[in-house]
């Protein structure tokens, strides 16, 4: 007789959220109880959770201080050395010993931990004083946003963002007005990239781009990435595959372009506005990751159009890497992240009906959804219609 193979991990975690829910009904009315099961929970979170969950969880300043100094200090001492009141700093503290940011070793004696250390390394500081300065404001402020419109769907300006921020401009446009926003904002792009995977390796980008792809032309454009930030994505995709045929490029606002600090040469840089005529013609594939869900549904066909005039026909792709929402239980976190994209931008994340119009208004067809389930972004690959 052979032994009972082992349950899986999938097996236990059901078996685990079925045990939780029945707990649950147990204690729902024994306060105590149901307080304890929380903690339980709440303790298990942290142990599970990915750093960047906890920074999504928990946008709140972290002294860059502590973790510099390498070792203990006491609240009267970071008062000295920050210029902030030690009575402010014991009070911010508490949460964030609760949480085990960082660790109290002493009465109002902190050192950092770990996950400490990883807060306060630059790209992330940019993500929350990014989130801080213009994504909480937007967001605290829609309700009397809404309210104000008699709780309308917000697809297009003005949405909460001009509300809270007294601007006619769109996010991006108003970025570009205030330079050390743009760069906490690039920094926060590029830091979100320790935690993402890439497109390349999550989908067959042989067959969807390189087999076929022109090899006989020296000046032929295999992949552009328009708008692609700093050029994080088309840099790894260089990197991954060194011996692909053709050029690669990086499109993307003047100012973005003009602040990079690194790229490898290989990668040619272009100022370009997406809403104007796409200069490259017939390359194989216009790559686009995290563009479309930060614009209301008229602009995304603007910028679809204009790529569709530069296409190839039988050729050219266009490649989108965004969220593909499914009919229903969509996620928590794509969920809040549509949420977001409305607050801030006047966006959305779309469904597949949903690219689907927005592909056919342009001109375009998907040849294919590319997904790995509702949790993980999708890549959707369209061409010419
Ligand atoms: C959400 S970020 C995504 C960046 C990158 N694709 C990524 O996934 O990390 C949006 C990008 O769109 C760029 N952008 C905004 N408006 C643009 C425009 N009119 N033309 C070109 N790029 C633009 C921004 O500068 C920014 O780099």
């Amino acid at each position: 007789m052979g032994s009972v193979p082992a349950p899986t991990a999938e097996a236990r975690i059901a078996s685990l959220a079925q045990e939780i829910d029945a707990i649950y009904k147990e204690v729902a009315n024994d306060e105590r109880s149901r307080k304890e099961l929380f903690n339980v929970i709440q303790g298990a979170m942290g142990k599970v959770e990915t750093p960047m969950d906890t920074i999504w969880r928990m946008i709140i300043g972290v002294l860059t201080d502590l973790v510099a100094a390498g070792k203990a200090k006491t609240a009267k001492q970071l008062a000295e050395s920050t210029g902030a009141s030690e009575t402010l700093i014991v009070r911010m503290m508490r949460p964030l010993t609760a949480l085990g940011i960082f660790r109290e070793v002493g009465v109002s004696t902190y050192e950092s931990a770990p996950i400490s250390q990883l807060l306060t390394a630059p790209p992330l500081i940019g993500g929350y004083q990014f989130m801080f300065d213009l994504a909480t404001r937007s967001l605290a402020n829609m309700p009397r946003f809404l309210e104000k419109t008699g709780f309308q769907h917000v697809d297009g300006p003005p949405g909460p963002f001009q509300d809270s921020n007294a601007t006619d401009d769109l996010m991006f446009p108003y970025l570009m007005k205030h330079p050390a926003m743009m760069t906490n904002f690039n920094a926060f792009m590029a830091g979100s990239l320790e935690t993402r995977e890439d497109w390349f390796r999550k989908f067959d980008a042989q067959s969807i781009v390189l087999d076929g792809a022109r090899a006989d032309d020296p000046d032929a454009v295999l992949l552009i990435d328009i708008a692609g930030g700093e050029g994080h994505d088309v840099q790894a995709f260089g990197r991954a595959f060194p011996d692909a045929p053709g050029k690669l490029v990086l499109q993307d606002l003047p100012p973005v372009i003009a602040n990079i600090k690194q790229l490898d040469a290989k990668v040619v840089r272009q100022p370009h506005d997406m809403f104007d005529e796409q200069p490259f013609k017939g390359a194989r594939a216009y790559y686009m990751r995290n563009i479309f869900h930060d614009w209301p549904n008229d602009r995304c066909v603007d910028i679809m159009k204009r790529i569709a005039a530069a296409m190839a026909p039988g050729y050219s792709k266009l490649l989108i890497f965004e969220w593909v929402l499914v009919p229903r239980d969509v996620p928590l976190y794509p969920a809040l992240l549509d949420v977001n994209m409305m607050a801030l931008l006047n966006g959305r994340e779309r469904t597949e009906d949903e690219w689907r119009a927005l592909l056919a208004a342009a001109g375009l067809k998907a040849i294919k959804f590319h997904t790995h389930g509702p949790a993980e972004e999708g890549l959707i690959e369209a061409e010419l219609a």
